[in-house]
């Protein structure tokens, strides 16, 4: 039996610049700064304490964490790590502290990925507010990269209790609670964070920013656009340290009830597998190899 991943928790970013990573956050993406000092600031989007620490210095690497439901449940989660071969760390006071959680465990993914299980994170009395108004309702998904997609399916399927919604090609969309899908995985060249997703409430937000981001310089590289697999309408855009952001509304949910037939679906690696509506992605990991052999660029 693998980990029982609850919901996503946080992504800690090494950044080129904090002061860039920070003004991005909250000018352009709608984040409220919770706490800062000169190696991190903590950002959030939704009732959760954070759901961004930026740390200085790209080096200090990128991370996802996922909560489970207790103590117990991650001294399970280890148990079981170790009884699969997979390699399990402790992490350390320091460590747990900087991530305002009680308990931590890190593995790493086949293609170098580092995942962290945390329990009992910090709440937040408070709630979300930011300084822009993005329409941001929570924070949702991660895209990561991956060398070796069958291996990091696997992975997840067999370590961490995912259950794969949907395939593009060989990217799959890994659900871990009923939303269609919490982490997803494209193929590449690398490890890494390869893009963040936060929901946000309607089209309307997705449209205000979709000029919003113009007026402001920001290069969009994907939308607005339709995803056929979780339904969502989406925009995505180009943040600082190679990371994209995405906002997306109407995410589809597989609930208990409709898990009892849900069937995943494997879509062709095509434009419209990532756009229903005709978008052409500028992300590598999305672009489409043409018959001619030549990607796509997009229409300037
Ligand atoms: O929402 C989706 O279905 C989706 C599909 C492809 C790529 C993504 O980032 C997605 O969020
Ligand atoms: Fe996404």
């Amino acid at each position: 039996m693998g980990a029982d991943l609850h919901d996503i928790r946080y992504v800690r970013i090494g950044c080129d610049d904090l002061d860039t990573s920070v003004r991005f956050a909250t000018d352009i993406l709608g984040l409220e700064l919770m706490e800062r000092d000169g190696n991190r600031a903590y950002l959030r989007g939704d009732d959760r304490d954070h759901n961004i620490c930026y740390t200085q210095g790209r080096e200090s690497g990128q991370v996802t964490g996922w909560e489970v439901a207790s103590l117990d449940a991650l001294d399970e989660a280890a148990k079981a790590f170790e009884a699969s071969g997979v390699t399990v760390r402790a992490g350390t006071s320091e460590e747990r502290e900087l991530r305002r959680v009680r308990g931590l465990i890190v593995v790493s993914d086949p293609t170098g990925n580092i995942i962290e299980l945390v329990a009992r994170p910090d709440a937040c009395g408070r709630r979300y507010f930011p300084t822009r108004d993005a329409g941001i309702l929570n924070f949702s998904h991660v895209g990561l990269h991956t060398r070796n997609p069958s291996a990091d399916e696997a992975f997840w399927v067999r370590n961490l209790g995912g259950k794969v919604s949907d395939w593009i090609g060989d990217a799959a969309l890994i659900r871990i609670n009923d939303v269609h899908h919490n982490v997803a995985l494209f193929p590449s060249t690398r490890a890494g964070i390869q893009h963040v997703n936060f929901q946000v409430e309607s089209i309307d937000d997705i449209m205000r920013s979709f000029y919003h981001l113009q007026k402001n310089n920001v290069r969009i590289v994907f939308g607005p656009g339709r995803h056929p697999t979780s339904g969502a309408r989406f925009l995505y855009f180009q943040g600082p340290d190679d990371i994209v952001y995405e906002y997306s509304t109407g995410v589809r949910l597989i609930t208990a009830e409709d898990e009892k037939t849900y069937v995943p679906r494997q879509f062709p690696k095509a434009e419209s597998s990532f756009c229903m509506w005709g978008s052409v992605p500028d992300i590598p990991e999305f672009r489409v190899p043409q018959p001619n052999g030549s990607a796509v660029a997009r229409a300037a």
